[in-house]
């Protein structure tokens, strides 16, 4: 990958690798934009097949984080951290305090929260050499693990979607086909569950599956059949790129709405998916409850005022739509518009983030 062509084009700020020989840690740090603020995003914990592979989503997952955080209404930048290594074997305390030091020498320009294969033990490590770090453990005053927090917003926005595509929200009665039902999901199964959803499930993982099955009498399929399961909504709640040239013709839902990030492979896929006239609730708009939640311990953590402005996912999707209808654009053009529009008017006043009194969490 040519880096600086590729920063370059999407006006990416920072890419900063760090090595730690003593514990193994080998983690990219992108920061993509601080207009809005200092860059908040989690920290993957992923078995990268290359180096590139790694760069590639860290990339990816910090521009998708300034998009969302922008689109939450937060004052807030986007970045991410991808550390390669297996996150059930690869992991040692000494690992996340280096990552931690790296991070501090970054003065605030990143602050870091959970994601995929990393936990709220890995940020009270991170915790222990650094103050910028979110959803630590509650007895310090944060918000603790974000996911569930996430799942309850993508319950929100998937009714939201559900009204844009069959004219109610009641999501009781129809069918709901989950794709990995981990950490977010489970939470989100919950509410779908106890709203009278019936569930199919898959995963990799055959106990997350039982799991659901278990607690919330989901069917189970095979991953791969996932797609075509004759449902209403595909929620997928796994990694990305699951929407692209070989699922979109197979898939039956008339909604799709769910918290992986970087759903579309590519963005014309998020144009195939509005040509066959399936509603796509953004990936960054329906999974931001959990960086809404993080992002309230910049305040000092309130659990009730972060739920308010969760809950307006809702709205934020009905926006969303409201706008593709408008300007005849698919939904994901519609987002990325409310994103940068809101970008643009902040980048009159102020250009990179530097750090103040606002974005400290010692209060917390
Ligand atoms: N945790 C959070 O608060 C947030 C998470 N997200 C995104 O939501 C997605 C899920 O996150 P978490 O629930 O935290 O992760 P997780 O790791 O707890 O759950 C992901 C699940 O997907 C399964 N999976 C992986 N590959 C699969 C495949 N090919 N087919 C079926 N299942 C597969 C895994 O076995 C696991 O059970 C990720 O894309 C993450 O980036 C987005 C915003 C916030
Ligand atoms: C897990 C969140 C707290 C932040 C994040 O990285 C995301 O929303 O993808």
């Amino acid at each position: 990958m040519e880096l600086f062509r590729y920063m370059e084009q999407d006006d990416y700020e920072q890419v900063v690798f760090c090595q730690d020989k003593n514990s193994g840690l080998k983690a990219i740090i992108v920061i993509h934009d601080t207009t809005l603020g200092p860059a908040l995003g989690g920290t993957r914990m992923w078995t990268y097949e290359t180096e590139e592979a790694a760069l590639e989503d860290a990339l990816r997952l910090a521009k998708g984080m300034t998009y969302k955080n922008a689109a939450a209404g937060l004052n807030l930048g986007g970045g991410k951290t991808v550390i390669i290594g297996d996150p059930k074997t690869d992991k040692n305390p000494e690992m996340f305090r280096a990552f931690g030091r790296y991070i501090q020498g970054l003065n605030g320009r990143y602050i870091t929260a959970e994601d995929v294969g990393t936990t709220v033990h890995d940020m009270d490590l991170i915790h222990m050499e650094t103050d910028f770090v979110t959803g630590i453990s509650p007895e310090s005053g944060s918000s603790g693990n974000p996911s569930p927090v996430t799942g309850y917003g993508v319950y929100k926005g998937m009714k939201a979607a559900a009204k844009e595509a069959f004219g109610d929200d009641s999501l009781t009665g129809k069918t709901i086909a989950v794709q990995g039902v981990g950490n977010v999901a489970y939470a989100l199964c919950e509410h779908l569950h106890k709203e009278g959803a019936r569930l199919v499930v898959t995963d990799i993982n055959q106990a997350a599956i039982q799991r659901a099955v278990d607690d919330f009498g989901a069917e189970s399929v095979e991953p791969d059949a996932i797609y075509d399961v004759n449902c209403d909504i595909y929620a997928p709640c796994a990694l990305g790129a699951t929407i692209n040239d070989e699922t979109i013709p197979i898939i039956k839902a008339k909604v799709i709405a769910g918290s992986a990030n970087n759903q579309l492979k590519e963005s014309r896929h998020g144009d195939m998916i509005h040509k066959r006239g399936i509603i796509y609730a953004p990936d960054y708009v329906i999974n931001s409850g959990g960086v809404i939640n993080v992002a309230d311990e910049l305040q000092g953590y309130n659990y009730d005022r972060a739920m308010k402005k969760v809950e307006t996912i809702y709205d934020s999707l009905q926006k969303v739509f409201a706008i593709a209808k408008r300007d005849h654009i698919p939904t994901y053009l519609a987002a990325d518009r409310m994103a940068e529009e809101r970008i643009k008017s902040e980048y009159r006043s102020r250009s990179q983030f530097l750090l103040n009194s606002h974005h400290i969490l010692s209060r917390r």
